[in-house]
């Protein structure tokens, strides 16, 4: 029997702020670092930390880095999700499937994705956080906010919500594809694979039956590790190592971004770019497989400041692999996952 009614897809992202005034900045990191999901404290002292210290204190000096980053379209991590949905758009029926996209912070919102999506009377929602491995901060927050608004609904709609997406074969031959081509610039030295980082309190209160335990636990990922989000990372540095056909020893998985005092997942990234510049590597490329767009945390962090510490450090070339953006085979990758899940 035929269904009736169309399939709605919505691709989420972290957000971004509006523009690259402090103000706009500000109000971002604030409706950022206040979900209990990315600062999971006490509300009482999540408030006083976000809105007395960071978000004062920080707001200038990432408003100036925006500004670095900021397009004629705006924030590329916007834009970029932008082009994805479009072409996603192309790729699917229109008269099976509506496609809306929107930011867990700031504009668009998720309430606006999803009326997009009930407006059009859809008989099922797919939602797919566009974070390829899992972490309560960033999926399991998407995920939050979509039931929250959706248990206001009189009629729910199945909803189904991707978690990650890190073993799906298109997702790693995207990197292979993106990393073959920056590989012909040069003999590298060192392939670094550089994650956001997160709190390692995080990662343990994620942990099945204490099995994590932020080291060796990562070197195989299987069934006590699947939400693990350092082993997620660990494992697709092996993927696409392997595809690349990186030798091991030249290969290595760390982590950027540390925000606070708190131990967060190691090794940071500074300190692998420090180790292998004291090994006498010279040329480096570094992918950032945490990311599906370009955004403060590729192309400002690990294009600009991380290069400047190798370079500092004695390294002589440091390359960034572009993010998936809109590339025609992640471009494939998301069709298929939507395609699977209907
Ligand atoms: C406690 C703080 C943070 C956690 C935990 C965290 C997890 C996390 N974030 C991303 C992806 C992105 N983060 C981005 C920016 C960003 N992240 C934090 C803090 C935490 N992130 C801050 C304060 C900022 C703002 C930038 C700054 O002021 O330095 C971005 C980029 C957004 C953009 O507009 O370009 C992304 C993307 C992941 C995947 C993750 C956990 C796995
Ligand atoms: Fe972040
Ligand atoms: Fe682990």
């Amino acid at each position: 029997m035929a269904k009736t009614g169309k399939i709605g897809v919505l691709l989420v992202n972290l957000g971004t702020p509006d523009s690259t005034e402090t103000g706009d900045v500000r109000k971002y990191l604030r409706e950022f670092l206040m979900d209990g999901r990315v600062i999971d404290i006490p509300f009482i002292s999540r408030w006083m930390l976000v809105n007395l210290i960071i978000a004062p204190f920080r707001a200038p000096k990432s408003a100036n880095e925006y500004r670095k980053l900021w397009t004629d379209r705006g924030s590329p991590l916007l834009f970029h999700t932008e082009d994805l949905r479009d072409k996603l758009v192309e790729r699917l029926d229109s008269n099976e499937y509506v496609v809306s996209m929107a930011m867990r912070y700031q504009s668009p919102s998720i309430e606006s994705g999803l009326k997009e999506l009930t407006d059009a009377n859809v008989r099922k929602i797919i939602v797919l956080p566009l974070f390829p491995q899992y972490a309560s901060a960033t999926n399991g927050s998407v995920i939050d906010k979509v039931m929250e608004i959706a248990r206001t609904w009189q009629v729910i709609p199945e909803i189904s919500f991707i978690s990650n997406f890190i073993e799906h074969p298109l997702f790693i031959q995207a990197w292979e594809e993106l990393g073959k081509e920056a590989m012909k610039k040069a003999d590298y030295d060192y392939y670094v694979f550089s994650y956001h980082g997160l709190p390692e309190r995080q990662i343990i209160k994620a942990s099945v039956d204490g099995y994590c335990q932020l080291s060796g636990c990562c070197n195989k990922y299987h069934s006590k590790n699947q939400f693990c989000y350092r082993a997620q990372c660990f494992h697709t540095t092996r993927q696409v190592a392997a595809k690349l056909g990186l030798p091991e020893e030249k290969v290595k998985t760390c982590f950027q971004s540390r925000l606070g005092n708190d131990p967060w997942v190691r090794p940071y990234t500074e300190d692998v770019i420090k180790e292998m510049a004291g090994l006498g590597a010279k040329k480096v490329l570094a992918f950032s497989p945490a990311f599906v767009a370009d955004c403060l945390e590729t192309t400002v962090e690990v294009g600009e400041e991380y290069k400047e510490v190798f370079l500092e450090h004695g390294g002589e070339q440091w390359d960034l692999v572009p993010s998936l953006n809109s590339n025609d085979t992640w471009v494939s990758c998301v069709e298929d996952l939507v395609k699977s899940h209907s």
